[in-house]
């Protein structure tokens, strides 16, 4: 029906402007009541579904997440509803999970229960029709990708093969931020280019001419599936799919042709154009080559690809940063950091990855950022393979499960003084973001937690530390540390609002300069 009015509209289009007015209004109001008289037939459907907040016709509960982003209009709900919930958006019944409890019954005693994605329609697009790790349906095809994944691409071998160039980068952002020394920067578009630099070559090795677009592309398309799409909410309707979709298509076009072209480049290298350190995509077409019973297309090359991208870039980027504004905010932290990255890398003058085991207070700083602000806030969506009791209640087979992860960090019930940035609170604990403390799950948990952490770790420590080596920081306009505005932006990734400034004051010069 959608596709035909689409049509009718295309084709009145042609005729006379005025006419599309009618048919659009026509078209929205046939839309609100179909949807109403639908929403009226589920509503007195009688299930043991966890409690939610009543309905709205046509568009759920989503008049609960007007003016806040969508994990802090989460946690508000939960304290109403309990921390298992049934929230409706748009017309897709969602199970949201906000104590580390539930938690832990979704990832551990109901894992293989919960190990689906649902199918949205902007992952079909970016995942080459879900041949990515991230979306894949849990199955054999989506197991053969997990062992390339943790046994070929993101071992510690292989994340330590990229340890010279991550060290290049870093110091390479060290050298341009002291350039301007005592004014103002524009730390955030200095800490992004270099994490997405580190994953360019690891991925396609040496400075590639793709390298700019390529990036730009991609975070175009981020910031193309963040935040709640119209699409999504309302899958059944094909022309809201259609028309929601258009440019997430023409940039994922993009991002493919750029992707095929440098496969075909490093198909085409004679053995003396390749490098020494072997790139994640040598490594893909390696495997492809080997032919062994888990073939590899061209197109599963480049989904994976864009995992590493999607799934490497914006996180370490955002832990970074934030780890800099709470510092900022933060004199006494900032200081006693300071103070360590300085005692042990003073017999150097420089920052590298030999020594950072022993930035034992860093380490807990990086904890407490991923607690307070978990990059990846709701975790990616889950959906339950079969019926479920979870805590006495119903959860249908095909049910959305989103894990409020950052909600869960904060439970005051785990957490004292849950609000503040306390890295000491992570001291002589063995509290882990490795997927065994539920009350605790930056990277997500069970079968589907977060193969790239080895990856991501030395990706913000080593920045983090050269960042308070080499400079300290100051405020702009004479700005007082608490004022520093902390504002969340809603989008894939939890990042902050507004770009962070800062004056850099050089105490340690970067060699070269
Ligand atoms: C601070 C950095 C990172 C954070 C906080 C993070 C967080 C997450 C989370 C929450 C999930 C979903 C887990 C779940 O459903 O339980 C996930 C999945 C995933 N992440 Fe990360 N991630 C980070 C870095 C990386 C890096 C560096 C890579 C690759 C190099 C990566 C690749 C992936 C992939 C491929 C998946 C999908 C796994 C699957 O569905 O089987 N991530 N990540």
């Amino acid at each position: 029906m959608y596709i035909m009015i689409y049509q009718m509209v295309m084709e009145v289009q042609d005729h006379n402007p005025s006419s599309i007015y009618f048919v659009a209004f026509a078209f929205c109001f046939l839309f609100v009541l179909f949807k109403i008289v639908q929403s009226w037939g589920s509503y007195n459907s009688s299930t043991n579904l966890p409690p939610g907040p009543c309905t709205l016709p046509l568009i759920g509960n989503l008049h609960h997440f007007v003016g806040s982003v969508p994990h802090r209009s989460l946690k508000k709900l939960a304290d109403k509803y309990g921390p298992l919930m049934t929230i409706k958006l748009g017309e897709v019944s969602n199970i949201i999970v906000t104590s580390p409890e539930i938690a832990q019954e979704i990832l551990k005693t109901h894992d293989l229960t919960f190990c689906d994605r649902p199918s949205l329609s902007s992952s079909r697009i970016v995942s080459y029709n879900y041949t990515n790790l991230a979306f894949a349906r849990y199955g054999e095809y989506w197991r053969q990708l997990r062992k390339i994944c943790t046994v070929e691409l993101l071992t510690t071998k292989r994340v330590q093969s990229f340890r010279s160039l991550r060290e290049e980068e870093a110091s390479e952002m060290v050298k341009k931020i002291a350039a301007s020394e005592g004014c103002v920067i524009n730390l955030t578009h200095n800490i992004y280019p270099m994490t997405y630099g580190i994953t360019a070559r690891a991925a396609f090795g040496k400075k590639s001419r793709y390298q700019q677009v390529f990036i730009s592309k991609i975070e175009e398309q981020l910031k193309l599936m963040g935040g709640f799409s119209v699409a999504e909410l309302y899958p059944s309707s094909r022309l809201l799919q259609m028309m929601a979709n258009t440019k997430l298509e023409k940039v994922h076009r993009h991002i493919d042709r750029i992707l095929q072209d440098i496969i075909e480049e490093h198909r085409n290298r004679s053995s003396s154009d390749r490098e020494a350190v072997e790139d994640l995509v040598d490594v893909l077409l390696a495997y492809q080559e080997k032919g062994s019973t888990s073939h590899l297309t061209d197109d599963n090359i480049k989904a994976v690809i864009q995992d590493i991208f999607t799934g490497g870039g914006e996180t370490s980027s955002s832990v970074v940063e934030w780890g800099m504004s709470e510092l900022i905010r933060s004199p006494r932290a900032m200081e006693k950091a300071q103070a360590e990255v300085r005692r042990v890398y003073d017999s150097k003058g420089y920052v590298d990855e030999t020594e950072l085991e022993q930035l034992v207070y860093l380490k807990s700083i990086i904890k407490e950022i991923l607690r307070l602000h978990p990059p990846v806030p709701l975790l990616v969506p889950r959906e339950s393979r079969e019926r479920c009791q979870i805590n006495g209640y119903e959860i249908p087979s095909k049910t959305r499960v989103i894990l409020n992860a950052w909600a869960i960090g904060r439970d005051p019930k785990y957490w004292s003084e849950a609000d503040s940035f306390i890295p000491e609170r992570f001291h002589n604990n063995s509290i882990d973001f490795r997927g065994t403390d539920f009350e605790y799950i930056p990277f997500g948990g069970g079968r589907r937690i977060c193969p790239g952490i080895l990856f991501a770790i030395p990706n913000i420590e080593l920045p983090l530390a050269s960042l308070l080596y080499h400079f300290d920081w100051r405020l702009p306009n004479q700005m007082k540390n608490e004022e520093l505005d902390m504002t969340e932006c809603s989008g894939i990734t939890l990042r902050r609002e507004n770009d962070l400034y800062l004056i850099p004051i050089i105490t340690r010069p970067p060699s070269n300069m």
